[in-house]
Order: C-alpha cells, then sequence, then structure tokens
C-alpha cells in the first residue's frame, strides 16, 4: 500500500529523465525515482505501424533493457488511439521487397516486446485494433481507457493472423473465447475486455493508467528480478520456440499472401472506407 502510494505521487510529480531524442517515432522517459521506463508510440493521427515506428520500437526496447530499468509501460502520444495497427498505406500498392521488410520488422518488434526479461504493461489510452492488440497483449498487464476498442480484427480486413501473433491474446482469454473473437474479427469494447479478462484494470485518464501500470511493476519489487524474468520467460518459451521455427516461412506467407491481387484490392477498398470515414 506505501509503496504504491509512494508510486503513485512519483508517477505524478517526480523527477524525470529524457534518455532518447523525439526525432524517432517512439520516445523513452526513464523515472528516476521508481526505474520504470515509458515508451512511448508518437506517429500521429493514429500510430499506424510502419517500418520505422517498428524498428524506433525495437530500438527503444533495447534501450529500455540495456540501461537497467525496472520495467516498462507501453503507451501511445495519441490522444485517442494507441495504435491502429500496421500501416496499411505502406502495405498497399507496394513491392515484394517492401513487404518483407514490413512483416520482418512486426516480427522483429513482437519477439522483443513478447520476449523482454522486463516486468512490461500497456496503458492503452486509446483503440487498439489489430497491431495495437498484438503489442498490448505482447505485455504482462493491460489498463485501458474506458469506451475504446481493442481485439484482432484480421478476418474483417479478409486476412488472417498467423500463431504466433495470437500468443499472447491465448495468454490471457479462454480458447473458446479466443476463437469466437478472431473468427468474428471481433473488437471488444474496454468494458468486455475487462470482464473477458483481455484487459486487466480500466483508468479514467491517461495519468492514471500510467500509474495503475506503475503499481504493477512496482509489485515486484520484492521478487528476485532474475527468478522472476526465468519464470516469466518459461511461461513464453513454448510460443518463442514454435515462432522461431517458423519465422522465415511466415514472412514469405506474408509476402505471398499480402501481394494476391483480391488481398490488395481488399485493402484498397478497406483504406477508402477508413477515409470516408474520417472525412465524415
Ligand atoms: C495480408 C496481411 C496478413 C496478416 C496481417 C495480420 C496482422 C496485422 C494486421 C494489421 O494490423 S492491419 C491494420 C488493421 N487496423 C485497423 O483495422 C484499424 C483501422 N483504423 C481504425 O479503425 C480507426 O482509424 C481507429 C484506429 C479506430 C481510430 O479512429 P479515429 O476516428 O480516431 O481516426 P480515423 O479513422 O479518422 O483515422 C485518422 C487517419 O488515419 C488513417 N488510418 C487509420 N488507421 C490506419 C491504418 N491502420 N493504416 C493506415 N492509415 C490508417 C485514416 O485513414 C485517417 O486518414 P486520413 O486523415 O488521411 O483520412
Amino acid at each position: 500500500m506505501l509503496h504504491s502510494n509512494l508510486l503513485r505521487l512519483v508517477a505524478r510529480g517526480g523527477p524525470k529523465r529524457w534518455m532518447s531524442t523525439t526525432t524517432k517515432l517512439t520516445s523513452v522517459e526513464v523515472n528516476d525515482k521508481t526505474g520504470i521506463a515509458t515508451l512511448t508510440l508518437n506517429r500521429p493521427p493514429v500510430n499506424s505501424q510502419n517500418v520505422q515506428l517498428l524498428v524506433d520500437l525495437q530500438s527503444s526496447i533495447g534501450e529500455i533493457e540495456s540501461n537497467k530499468s525496472r520495467g516498462l509501460i507501453l503507451t501511445s502520444a495519441c490522444s485517442n488511439v494507441f495504435s491502429a495497427g500496421l500501416d496499411i498505406l505502406e502495405m498497399y500498392n507496394t513491392d515484394e521487397e517492401r513487404l518483407r521488410t514490413i512483416w520482418t520488422e512486426l516480427q522483429n518488434a513482437w519477439i522483443a516486446l513478447y520476449g523482454s526479461s522486463l516486468p512490461t504493461a500497456a496503458a492503452i489510452n486509446g483503440h487498439a485494433p489489430a497491431g495495437g492488440c498484438l503489442l498490448a497483449t505482447a505485455c504482462e498487464y493491460r489498463v485501458m481507457l474506458p469506451k475504446r476498442l481493442i481485439g484482432l480484427n484480421e478476418t474483417q480486413l479478409g486476412i488472417i493472423a498467423p500463431k504466433w501473433l495470437m500468443s499472447g491474446f491465448l495468454n490471457v482469454l479462454p480458447q473458446r473465447v479466443a476463437e469466437r473473437a478472431l473468427t468474428q474479427g471481433r473488437l471488444f469494447t474496454t468494458e468486455e475486455a475487462l470482464a473477458e479478462g483481455l484487459v486487466d484494470e480500466i483508468a479514467n485518464t491517461k495519468e492514471e493508467a500510467l500509474e495503475k501500470c506503475a503499481a504493477f511493476i512496482g509489485s515486484f519489487t520484492k521478487v528476485n528480478p532474475l527468478a522472476r524474468s526465468l519464470t516469466k520467460l518459461q511461461f513464453r518459451a513454448e510460443n518463442i520456440k514454435e515462432f522461431e521455427k517458423i519465422r522465415k516461412k511466415d514472412v514469405e506467407d506474408f509476402v505471398a499472401l499480402a501481394s494476391r491481387p483480391e488481398v490488395q484490392k481488399g485493402m484498397g477498398i478497406y483504406l477508402e472506407n477508413l477515409k470516408k470515414k474520417s472525412k465524415k
């Protein structure tokens, strides 16, 4: 209790040290008192994941791990969106080499976060469809703002999420809920996500979400860090091993699927609808 109150005070007003510049699409801020790093995705308007964002995300995770931070909180600088998932504009009308790079960097970013030995939490301060949900569920704990949407909606776009991409989702949801949600391409409201266990807590503001994430990370203060991280990685080892086995083939499968004319056509229509909706 005392510890979480202290964390709350520190999260509000404690001294902070900027460690990386904001020329990147991500930034890292370490709280000097708690030693917890906040990694912010900063690609307005919706943090759609282009290659640069995915590369910067990996570099920020590496930076946080090498600075021996006590934990990592992932959040967004956009006011209403955590991340809109892969940048569809980058996948549309492009060549195979670019598609290969996009998928390889998505894999690299996911494994860096999912396989991190640090305690990780997501302060989901906005919508988190598809790749946004992927990043949130790669973390160990999720706190989300009310009335936002989260889920893996790939089937709505006519595409399929490979097994590794479902790992985090399957870690937190019962198999039958996950299967139904994935086949329907369902996006859960925050309130539904809490009821199913897809998120752990609801917070009314981003600041409150960051405090709750810091309290989660603070809950490990009295646990031996090596024992903690090895235990976490034991739970994730099977998924990581399966992913490593198929990662090269998975890239080629993605390139083959994403370059199919009907999938490209589907992306074009989806983009058009997104643009129409945003102009309304
Ligand atoms: C072949 C592939 C095989 C397997 C892949 C499986 C793995 C992962 C896949 C993905 O991640 S695909 C991406 C899926 N993402 C989505 O379906 C989300 C789409 N976006 C939205 O639903 C909404 O934008 C929102 C996130 C709910 C936010 O809504 P809001 O009203 O706040 O913003 P608005 O819709 O007005 O968008 C602003 C602006 O941003 C553009 N946009 C939105 N999402 C994307 C995106 N994913 N990629 C590129 N661009 C995106 C949108 O068109 C608007 O642009 P405009 O201002 O120029 O009109």
